[in-house]
Order: C-alpha cells, then structure tokens, then sequence
C-alpha cells in the first residue's frame, strides 16, 4: 500500500493517528523540500530510525520524475509511507504519485492533516467564505518575471476577496522568500503594467513559521514593509494575506487586534518521544 501522511505543521500540530501510522509503515520517505515542518525534520527522523524504521530523508529527485516508478513497484509489496509537512496534496506536487498509483491499481491511503492554509485562514480574523483564489510567490527565473500572482491578486480584489499567498521556499538552498521581497516583486509587476491595484497603505497579514515556538501573526501596511531591512527577516516560511478592500465588520474588529492572537506551543521535544514510544511499545 502506498501512504500519503500529513505531519501537521509542527510537533504539536501532528495528527496522534498519523503520527501512530507513521510507526507501522515499512519505509518511509520523509519529504524534506516542500515545506518545514518545526522544530525540524531530524527530530522527528531519528525518532522514527531510533525505533527500527527504514527512513529516507526525501529531496524533490527521491520524488518526482523516474523515481516515482521504484516507489510505486515496492508499495506492490509493502507499506510504503510519503510523509509530508503540512497536508500531503495542499501546495505540493505529490498528487502526480497520487494519481499514478491509482491508475498502476495500487492501494493508495491518504492520512490528511492541517496545513499552511486553514491555519493561516483560523488565525487571520479573515471569514473563509470571503477567500478567493490562492497562489505562491516565487521569484524571477532566468530573468523572466511570473505574473500570475498579480492577475490573482487583481481579480480577487475586483471580486473584494481576501488574498492568501504562499510565498517560495527553497529548503536545498536555503531560501525563504521574506514578505518584504513579495511585496516588491508584485509592486514591480504592477508598476509594469501601469495599474493600481495595490497601494502603499494596504494592509498585509503576514504569518510567519506559523506554530512554530516562534510562530507569529501580524499586520503591517505595504509602506511598513518596504521600510523593513531584508536582515530583520529570519530564514522561515512566510504566508501573507492581502486582505479584501472592504472587511466585514467583525472582520475588521478581530484584525485591529490581531497582534493578540496567540498560539501557545505544548509540546516539547521530549514529550513527543515519549508520545511516540508510548504509540510504538
Ligand atoms: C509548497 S507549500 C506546502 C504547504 C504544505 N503542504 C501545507 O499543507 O502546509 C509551502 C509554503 O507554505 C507556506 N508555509 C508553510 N509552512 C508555513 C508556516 N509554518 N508559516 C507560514 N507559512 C508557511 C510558505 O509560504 C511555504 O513556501
């Protein structure tokens, strides 16, 4: 059988029955490139190698392209488990093995989870009936500029929508791109076009390594963030919502308190090794 398994965000964020099934796979692939998962992944890997289990700690060419084929033809035989920060087919690009497998006749089990995006919509003060489309930010390639992000935020706002936009991570290369970046890269392609669909008063959510001990949420307006140094950013993943022009009335209350939102973090790295031996005995 092959397992899809989402981790949750963090180690107090990670589904107990996940995390049970994730001691009876036979190998694992941990994957370590589409997202973070907090504290960081090798905890959870050297729980997991501590207990017998076979772990690969995966990079994107363990799981895309030809390498699919070799996992495929063993979870024939065994329990094969993809585990995923975050929910497994939220942002990734695992839903291509999904869909393999189900077209090769494989048994396919998929274990959600919550990810990046209703925990950032839980934490907003944003309503989600009033959310339009989603995308990710990601930087000019080769020097040509992705506009997409810019046509979803334009025709969510025509259509007054709240924007949650991912923005790019890069774990092989140590890149995270900060809110101060995606802010830029949008301004440019609307100063390109010569529209005005964001201005410098805006206000920006920005949920930074959200349930991670040091997890945060806040809002800042487009004129603040630019004033920002790119070193007052840390090396996290960042999401940012670009809020409709006009909020519902309870919306707008809860958001000019956001800053008093909190997450507390509960569990600790001990106690999830002594969860996950107690799962395990
Ligand atoms: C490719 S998506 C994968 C999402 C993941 N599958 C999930 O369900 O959460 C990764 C992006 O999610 C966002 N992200 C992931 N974890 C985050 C966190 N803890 N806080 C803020 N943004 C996060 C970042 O924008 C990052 O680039």
């Amino acid at each position: 059988m092959l397992r899809f398994i989402g981790l949750g965000l963090s180690i107090d964020n990670i589904p107990i029955g996940n995390l049970k099934k994730l001691f009876e796979c036979q190998k694992i692939f941990i994957d370590s490139y589409t997202s973070i998962w907090f504290p960081n992944i090798d905890l959870l890997v050297d729980i997991l190698v501590k207990s017998g289990k076979s772990v690969v700690v995966a990079r994107r060419d363990d799981l895309e392209g030809s390498a699919i084929r070799r996992i495929l033809s063993e979870s024939r035989d065994y329990d094969i488990c993809i585990a995923t920060p975050g929910d497994p087919f939220i942002a990734t690009t695992h839903s291509a093995i999904l869909s393999e497998a189900l077209r090769m006749g494989i048994a396919v089990e998929i274990s959600p989870s919550s990810s990046i995006v209703n925990v950032g919509i839980s934490m907003s003060c944003l309503q989600i009936y009033r959310f339009g489309k989603i995308v990710t930010v990601v930087r000019p390639k080769n020097g040509i500029v992705y506009e997409y992000p810019f046509d979803v935020l334009k025709l969510n706002r025509e259509l007054n929508l709240h924007t949650l936009m991912l923005l790019e991570i890069d774990v092989e290369n140590n890149y995270y791109m900060n809110p101060r970046e995606a802010i830029e890269i949008l301004l440019e392609i609307q100063r390109m076009r010569g529209e005005e669909i964001l201005g410098k008063d805006d206000k920006i959510i920005v949920l930074e390594a959200l349930m991670s001990s040091s997890g945060r949420i806040y809002i800042e307006s487009v004129e603040s963030i630019l004033r920002r140094s790119p070193d007052e950013y840390r090396f996290y993943p960042y999401t940012i919502i670009i809020p409709a022009r006009v909020l519902h009335p309870i919306e707008r209350e809860c958001l000019e308190n956001i800053d008093r939102v909190l997450y507390i973090h509960s569990i600790n790295e001990k106690e999830l090794l002594n969860i996950a031996s107690y799962i395990f005995r």
